[in-house]
């Protein structure tokens, strides 16, 4: 990632790619303290626009409090940076990634005396799971290793040390032959994907896991509110691995993800082992707003 052509958003202002550096004793790679954001920029029917960007924006800034860093930009010029990063850079569609962290200033636990330095790198990136699992569903395995307890990592907060628990919980899954893993919380009911919210859908209803230990996803939300349009309300409630096994369909979503359906969930078929129609509904309709094919929602648009 570090040897490519174009631009990064480095503490105020576009540097060149391959010198958006940071030192070795970087206390954010050492400590693990530092919170981030996935946002999607699409070209969409009118342009390019990043979805959602104020919310995204927002969570950064909440993560960044939740864990008492003080991001030294508001809101408005963080949301500026990431439409000049894609702008810059000249990308169609494309992933940004803004992150917050402790620079080399100083070590030792503490952050005193440690700057808060900010990044807003962008790039294309296309199917987080691959092309065919938007289509075909992926198969998912129950991860052995549980999400954090919600008083140990803060779960409204993208911390970037949390992602170790999802890098050993994905690992796991594509070593055992699936594609993603699922997290149970530290009583053992559903708590989410390594890198994603989950739905599921049973005898019509939609279903998806209390949100207390799981990130409260911006695609989520979305999906929340385009299942509302086709009159389904979604159930909050505990949620089991055999919930999933005996459901009609289930799927992430997630920036990154998007809305993946999932066919598979530790060698139990869901459903007819392939996208179930609600889900497709849901998804064809997210992919419409998305690029900008409805109106309605052109307010989670910011074109660049
Ligand atoms: C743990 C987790 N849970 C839920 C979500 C969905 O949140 P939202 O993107 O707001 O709908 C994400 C985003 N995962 C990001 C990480 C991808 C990566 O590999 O890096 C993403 O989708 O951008 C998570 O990391």
């Amino acid at each position: 990632m570090a040897d490519r052509d174009g631009f990064i958003w480095y503490d105020g202002k576009l540097v060149p790619w391959r010198e958006a550096t940071t030192h070795v004793l970087t206390h954010s790679l050492h400590y693990g303290l530092s919170v981030f954001e996935g946002v999607r920029a699409y070209n969409t029917v009118k342009g390019t626009a990043i979805f959602r960007l104020a919310e995204h924006t927002q969570r950064l800034l909440n993560s960044g409090k939740i864990y008492m860093m003080n991001i030294p930009y508001s809101k408005e010029v963080l949301m500026e940076a990431q439409l000049e990063v894609v702008r810059a850079n000249k990308l169609e569609s494309c992933y940004l990634r803004p992150i917050a962290f402790y620079g080399s200033e100083k070590m030792g636990i503490s952050t005193d005396g440690a700057t808060v330095h900010v990044a807003i790198a962008a790039w294309p990136w296309g199917a987080y799971l691959g092309e065919e699992a938007l289509e075909n569903g992926i198969r998912v395995k129950t991860s052995s290793f549980a999400r954090h307890h919600v008083n140990v990592t803060m779960p409204r907060a993208k911390l970037a040390s949390t992602y170790a628990n999802s890098i050993l919980a994905n690992a796991e899954a594509v070593e055992a032959g699936y594609d993603e893993a699922l997290l149970l919380d530290t009583q053992g009911f559903v708590a989410e994907g390594a890198g994603e919210n989950l739905f599921v859908i049973k005898d019509g209803a939609i279903y998806e896991p209390e949100i207390a230990s799981a990130l409260t996803g911006i695609t989520r939300s979305s999906v929340i509110q385009v299942a509302k349009e086709f009159g389904l309300d979604v159930i909050s409630k505990r949620i089991t691995r055999d919930d999933i096994y005996i459901a009609d369909e289930a799927f992430f979503t997630g920036t990154a993800a998007e809305v993946t359906p999932i066919r598979d969930l530790d060698n139990r078929v869901i459903g007819e082992g392939k996208r179930g129609p609600i889900t497709e509904k849901l998804q064809k309709r997210f992919f419409e707003i998305v690029n900008g094919k409805a109106p309605e929602y052109e307010h989670w648009l910011s074109f660049i």
